[in-house]
């Protein structure tokens, strides 16, 4: 992989302690009354720049309940939440790969990518510019001008990435990003991710049920009925 000139380098790594996210009992209930159902609770973690993490557990262990919450798309029902290095607008400053397609299918693939930038109020022609360069990045430059159904799974979560890459984000967060990609691909997005994650000096969560994904992080936290061992 390539970077481009304005990617952050490493020479802010080394020592960098910095808390990205800071959890104390944190919970969230869906429903009320007799429906409530607990699908995270009492869980306190901490993520810091550089950390990389894989979260396991069983299907409705509460994975991307809590995901939502560390990105901020999400309030929780109890407990405490704060972005230390991000104040009070973490959006932005997170990025997010979900487990499904997530390209929009009108656009292109520089388009989609460029999409994000545009949204935050990057102008066209610098948001196309930076959209190009991550793609260029990560080997995905001939796929500039595809649209979403010309792609394969593997592909369009590569895309995702780029997306990812461009906007720069000091967090970010993989909820099942290799779930419907075989072996072979699921590891080059994850390496992806990690070296994405690397270059941008950013911290990396990704959820998974795969174990070889998990043991490509140096760290697992395990979830199980809500709560998180970390
Ligand atoms: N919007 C919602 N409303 C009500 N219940 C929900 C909602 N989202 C999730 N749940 C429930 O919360 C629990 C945790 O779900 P969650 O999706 O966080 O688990 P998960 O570990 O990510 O599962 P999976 O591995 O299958 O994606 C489950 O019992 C689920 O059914």
């Amino acid at each position: 992989m390539t970077t481009p000139d304005h990617l952050p380098g490493a020479e802010r790594r080394a020592g960098d302690m910095t808390a990205l996210v800071t959890c104390r009992q944190l919970a969230r209930v869906y429903g009320r009354g007799t429906n409530a159902l607990v699908a995270v609770h009492e869980v306190t973690c901490e993520l810091r720049l550089g950390d990389q993490v894989a979260i396991t557990g069983p299907s409705g262990s509460g994975k991307t309940t809590l995901l939502h919450l560390l990105a901020g798309l999400d309030h929780p029902t109890a407990g405490r939440i704060s972005w230390p290095a991000f104040g009070d607008r973490p959006r932005g400053r997170i990025g997010v790969v979900f487990q499904g397609p997530s390209l929009l299918p009108p656009l292109n693939v520089a388009e989609n990518v460029a999409l994000p930038l545009i949204i935050a109020g990057l102008g066209d022609a610098e948001a196309k510019e930076r959209a190009l360069a991550a793609l260029a990045a990560i080997g995905l430059a001939d796929l500039a001008g595809s649209l979403p159904e010309e792609l394969s799974g593997g592909q369009a979560q590569r895309v995702a990435v780029a997306r990812v890459l461009a906007a720069e984000p000091r967090l970010i967060i993989a909820d099942e990003p290799t779930a419907q990609l075989d072996s072979g691909h699921a590891r080059r997005v994850v390496d992806l991710l990690t070296e994405v994650a690397y270059r941008l000096d950013a911290a990396l969560v990704i959820a998974t049920h795969d174990p070889l994904v998990a043991a490509r992080l140096p760290k697992t936290w395990t979830m199980s009925d809500g709560a998180l061992a970390c």
